[in-house]
């Protein structure tokens, strides 16, 4: 099984140099982006010794869907661009590993495609300034069988790519769309970013749908607040990889503060800067209920399509169930704050 940075420089050998640094980069001068591993290296684990941790349970719940380990597959754009099977290879490798795929918006395969091969999938939103067009497009995902619906809301507007810049890195290449963007007569409409979105929205997206509703993107402790009293399902705690607001805090160094303002009220995801099974612990140590990776699972994909996502899944839940045993702990339950300094 191979490592996620073996993967990872086979991705980039075989992708082309503009979508690689679409995909590995973040924003500005790709502070946050480097903060997100950094503040993993920065904490280490203190193990318990001596528990007797016996066979590991590595299941987890959240918003009302089972999965085999606390680890996820996060929202990412165009997914053909890393390779021509796209999402229908990373949903059937998250199927097969028996956890979430969350379906960007920005999915270069439609949702209904991808809902054949997935097994349990969320589907992650940009609300678009025509509301009717985004109420069409949350039906579309619901009607498909999403079980949850995830909104971003770090992202205002977008974040300056530099990488991109340089790059000329602003259309697809000929052949990819994102499928979930055409509308009635089959144009295929531009993403915007949800510049007026505001909490007053919620109410309005709330009656769009049965599905639970989690909110993606949320750092600031008193966001994590009015999100709970809001009714909102579940959080993500998430700077979107780096790739927004440069300079923004880490997601793990967010992670403490909005633990404790939620107090078990909603389950907590977080993502960012995952990378191996000890980074896994030390997030859920902190009080996340599941972590989510992002990148790790393109650089499968680009590698080695299907079976490369399926190596990372793998390789994730191996390397959790190690640090959990080496923790003295059985289940992700029995993770404490006092593991970790
Ligand atoms: C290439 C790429 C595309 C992304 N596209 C989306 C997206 O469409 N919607 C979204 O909410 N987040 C998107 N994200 C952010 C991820 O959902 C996630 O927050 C981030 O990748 C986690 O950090 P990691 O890559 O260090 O694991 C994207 C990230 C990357 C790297
Ligand atoms: C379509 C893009 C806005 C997708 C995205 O969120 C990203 O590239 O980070």
């Amino acid at each position: 099984m191979r490592t996620i940075a073996e993967l990872e420089s086979i991705a980039r050998e075989r992708m082309e140099p503009a979508h690689y640094d679409y995909y590995a980069g973040g924003a500005g001068e790709e502070a946050t982006l480097r903060a997100n591993e950094e503040e993993f290296r920065r904490r280490v684990l203190v193990p318990r010794a001596l528990r007797g941790v016996g066979k590991r349970d590595l299941t987890a719940e959240i918003a009302g869907v089972s999965m085999s380990m606390p680890v996820l597959v996060c929202p990412t754009a165009f997914h053909r661009l890393a390779h021509s099977d796209g999402e229908l290879a990373t949903a059937r490798a998250s199927a097969e590993a028996g956890t979430v795929f969350v379906c960007s918006m920005a999915s270069t395969t439609a949702v209904e495609e991808v809902a054949k091969v997935a097994d349990v999938f969320w589907f992650q939103l940009y609300v678009q300034s025509d509301r009717e067009f985004t109420e069409s497009v949350i039906s579309r995902a619901a009607n498909a069988g999403a079980r949850a619906l995830v909104v971003t809301v770090d992202s205002a507007v977008h974040g300056r790519r530099e990488r991109d810049h340089r790059n000329a890195f602003h259309d697809l290449p000929p052949g990819l769309a994102a499928e979930n963007m055409r509308d009635a007569t089959g144009r295929v409409r531009d993403i915007e970013m949800p510049v007026d979105l505001t909490w007053e929205d919620l109410d309005w997206l709330r009656k769009t749908t049965k599905m639970p509703m989690l909110l993606k993107g949320v750092v600031h402790p008193e966001d994590a607040r009015r999100a709970v009293a809001a009714g909102i399902d579940g959080l993500v705690v998430s700077n979107h990889g780096g790739r927004q607001l440069d300079g923004a805090i880490s997601s793990l160094a967010a992670l403490p503060e909005i633990v404790s303002v939620v107090d078990g009220q909603v389950p907590l995801i977080l993502d960012g800067g995952v990378r191996s099974g000890a980074d896994v612990v030390k997030a859920l140590a902190l009080g996340a209920d599941a972590v989510g990776v992002g990148r790790p699972v393109l650089w499968g994909l680009a590698a080695a399509g299907q079976e490369g996502v399926a190596e990372v899944l793998e390789r994730l839940r191996e390397e959790t169930d190690t640090a959990l045993g080496l923790c003295g702990a059985r289940t992700p339950g029995e993770l404490t704050a006092d593991l970790v300094r």
